[in-house]
């Protein structure tokens, strides 16, 4: 079979490597830009020993999704870098609210004492949860935020779901589905009436299937999964920094001559009952089967001539657009170490987080942080373009204050990463079941994986690319 993937991001990249090893060659890739990787982007300061992050630096080895990204990191013999458990970057998540900055509880023992920004011990949210009554009428989907609030109090959902969905999609939780982070709590609450009440039950309910055991790795788990459960890792980032891992998947794939054209843009599909043809720099060129790994927003321009109703479909998944800004700072400053924090919206402050990046890894005598800015709010705060100049002003004077630190940074780079994130907005399960049920129904060769569709986080991206290029149909 002739396959194509549109996107030389970490999906194009895995849908490429799962092609390969599936259907063999020929198979090209195409990138409009000039580089793989997408957001993933790493700028390695060997000569200072620190590393500039503009988009995700860790991974983590969890579940099925962890599992199979493991496979593949040990398939391309790269070097990891494991944080445990037990680590200060594993253990320590603040937020950054009411003026202080607050160690959020890592253990069972914090449910019990008053810890700021909190005014009542978390146990009472959980008991709460035991004694509300859940709605009448069952529910098909619901903002997690009205979840959160329904379920454990307004405080829980300002304070603990609001900045967690910050900090994982830079959304507005008010907007965001239940389903996107909490599906199996909520669909706990709709069966049995509450979260705990519905986890208690289920507990005694038999065949629960280990996840790892889903027929992904048939003869055995992968070696580095066993590794990160035995020597218990929280996460791990990749040494000279994670685009690494597009790196060596774009080497991988171009010594057995799968074709990464880089630079080249896809400008329109055409479908027919023998297979697709796509328009690539003023050619036509058919393949069999295509995966499309793009954003739902840059795939919907190219079917819209043939499939307008898909093409709206697409592009009702919302984007949204984050600052990034990282910071070196020579010297050892923070105060508290940690993963870093978040800062609630409630707080109406112009960031959603910085992430502690020399606590994560070793950087030596350096101080490295990544503040993000904007997302959901970002016309709010930014809509009238500010200057790089006056963002890196901004994010360091907030840096300053919420830590406590007097230097100025020494390096720095900001960039505006222009819709980045989907959001999956209350119905966005349902939404990416219409698409997918469009594409069966009119039998297109076409398969869509990547962040819009099947979660946002680099495990999710590349178990997408695996599955939706498992499930394609033999011809
Ligand atoms: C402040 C903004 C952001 C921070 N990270 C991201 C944004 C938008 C992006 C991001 N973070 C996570 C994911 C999911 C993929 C994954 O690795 O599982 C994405 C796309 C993970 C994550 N980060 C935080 C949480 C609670 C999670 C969920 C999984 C987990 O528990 O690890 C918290 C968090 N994110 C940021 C900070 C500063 C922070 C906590 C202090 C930055």
């Amino acid at each position: 079979m002739t396959t194509a993937v549109l996107g030389g991001g970490l999906s194009g990249l895995s849908a490429g490597y799962y092609l390969l090893r599936r259907f063999g060659k020929p198979l090209t890739i195409y990138e409009a830009s000039p580089r793989v990787g997408g957001w993933v982007r790493s700028e390695n300061r060997k000569d200072r020993n620190f590393i500039f992050e503009s988009g995700p630096r860790t991974i983590r080895p969890v579940g099925l999704p962890g599992a199979n990204t493991l496979e593949l990191v040990e398939e391309l013999k790269l070097e990891v870098t494991p944080i445990r458990r037990s680590h200060v970057a594993a253990r320590n998540r603040m937020l950054y609210a009411k003026g202080q900055l607050c160690m959020l509880p890592n253990s069972p023992k914090g449910l019990f004492g008053v810890l700021p920004p909190f005014t009542k011990p978390l146990y009472k949210a959980v008991l709460r949860d035991l004694v509300t009554a859940s709605k009448k009428a069952k529910l098909e989907d619901e903002s997690i935020y009205s979840f959160a609030e329904r379920r454990f109090g307004k405080e829980i959902a300002d304070y603990a779901i609001s900045p967690m969905i910050c900090g994982i999609c830079a959304g507005d939780a008010r907007e965001i589905s239940v389903r996107f982070l909490m599906e199996g709590l909520f669909e706990k609450e709709q069966k049995y009436g509450g979260v705990l009440k519905g986890a208690l039950i289920s507990r005694f309910e038999k065949n629960k299937t280990k996840d790892t055991k889903d027929g992904l790795f048939a003869e055995r788990q992968p070696k580095l999964y066993a590794q990160a459960l035995k020597q218990k890792w929280a996460m791990y980032g990749l040494q000279g920094g994670l685009e690494n891992l597009p790196k060596a998947m774009r080497k991988y794939l171009g010594e057995r001559d799968v074709n990464v054209q880089l630079s080249n843009e896809c400008r329109n599909l055409t479908f027919s009952s023998t297979g697709v043809r796509m328009n690539i720099k003023d050619a036509e060129v058919p393949v069999e089967h295509v995966v499309s790994s793009l954003p739902a927003y840059k795939l919907a321009p190219l079917v819209k001539q043939q499939h307008p109703s898909l093409s709206a479909q697409l592009l009702s998944i919302p984007y949204v657009d984050v600052l990034v800004v990282n910071m070196q700072f020579p010297g050892k400053l923070l105060k508290q170490d940690g993963f870093g924090l978040l800062v609630p919206p409630v707080e109406k402050l112009p960031l959603l987080g910085v992430i502690f990046d020399s606590c994560c890894f070793d950087m030596g005598e350096n101080t490295v942080l990544t503040v993000m800015m904007g997302g959901h709010w970002f016309d709010q705060w930014f809509g009238d373009r500010p200057s790089p100049k006056q963002i890196l002003d901004l994010a360091t004077s907030h840096v300053q204050k919420m830590l406590q630190i007097r230097e100025e940074p020494k390096f720095s780079r900001v960039h505006t990463l222009h819709k980045c994130i989907p959001q999956y907005t209350v119905g966005h399960k349902r939404r990416v079941e219409a698409i997918r049920n469009y594409i069966k129904t009119y039998k297109l060769p076409l398969s869509v994986c990547g962040a819009a569709y099947d979660g946002v986080g680099i495990n999710d991206v590349i178990l997408s690319a695996r599955r939706q290029v498992e499930a394609i149909p033999l011809s």
